[in-house]
């Protein structure tokens, strides 16, 4: 027997702001977090080091259906386990992102994700970050968040990022591989990066991640209590 958990979806594309809002949502409410694009991630490095093509639907599969990765919480950090193998610092890679976005254009490779996406949610509550969350994925969710910034915004966010972790990067090739990135999630057949219907559009280009949080939690706080 399953308990119905709600569930708050937060989709846009990368650099956005989703996987700090939904830590932050995640936290105050106490519910679970679910990084769908972390799952992506790990299939593509999977692939990567079994020598599979990321274009191979049959080969992909197979490893999507299979694919033993652990979520380790580690105080504020996840730490990602692949076949036994720590990947985490892999994983966050820009090229790790693209190759991601490569293998999540193929339908069926979707489709063997699914139940394991779904599976994320329990009681009290999940917090769902990804490009298909409201969607696909929870099309019942009680609240649904499609978070946006201009492309060169979201290109300085993640410039800043990297450099934090003391990663040299250029501006313009970070630019470049995140509009390529957004035309592949936005134009790809199955499972397409666009807003739910019934979700608040927030365009963060202009804001501060407090005011993003402010309204974010001001729209779930009015959609809760109207269920
Ligand atoms: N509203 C905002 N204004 C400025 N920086 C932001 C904002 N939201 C997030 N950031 C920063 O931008 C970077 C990318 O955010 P992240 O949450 O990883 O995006 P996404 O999960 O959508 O790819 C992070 O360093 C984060 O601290
Ligand atoms: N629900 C999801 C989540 C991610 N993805 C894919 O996985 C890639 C990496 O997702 P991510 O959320 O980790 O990327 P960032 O937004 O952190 O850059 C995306 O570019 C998408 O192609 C997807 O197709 N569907």
């Amino acid at each position: 027997m399953s308990t119905h958990a709600p569930v708050i979806t937060v989709d846009g594309p990368s650099g956005a702001g989703k996987g700090t809002l939904c830590m932050l949502l995640a936290d105050k409410l106490g519910w679970k977090l679910l990084d769908s694009g972390a799952i992506y991630r790990v299939l593509a490095l999977a692939a990567i080091h079994h020598g599979v093509d990321l274009e191979s639907e049959d080969a992909l599969v197979p490893l999507a259906a299979h694919l033993d990765v652990q979520f380790v919480a580690e105080g504020e950090l996840v730490k990602v386990i692949l076949e036994g193998e720590d990947v985490s610092s892999e994983l966050r890679k820009e090229q790790t992102g693209m190759a991601a976005s490569k293998v999540a254009a193929l339908p069926r490779v979707r489709e063997a994700l699914l139940r394991r996406q779904r599976a994320f949610s329990e009681a009290p509550g999940l917090v769902a970050d990804g490009r298909d969350m409201g969607t696909v994925v929870f099309p019942q969710a009680e609240v649904k968040i499609f978070l946006d910034a201009s492309a060169e915004e979201r290109a300085n966010r993640r410039m800043n990022q990297l450099q934090q972790k003391g990663l040299d990067v250029n501006f313009d090739h970070l630019l470049k591989e995140i509009q390529e990135r957004d035309y592949r999630d936005r134009n790809r057949a199955v499972a397409p990066l666009r807003p739910a219907d019934d979700a608040l559009v927030l365009d963060s280009t202009e804001m501060s991640i407090e005011q993003v949080t402010a309204q974010a939690l001001a729209f779930i706080e009015e959609k809760l209590s109207a269920e």
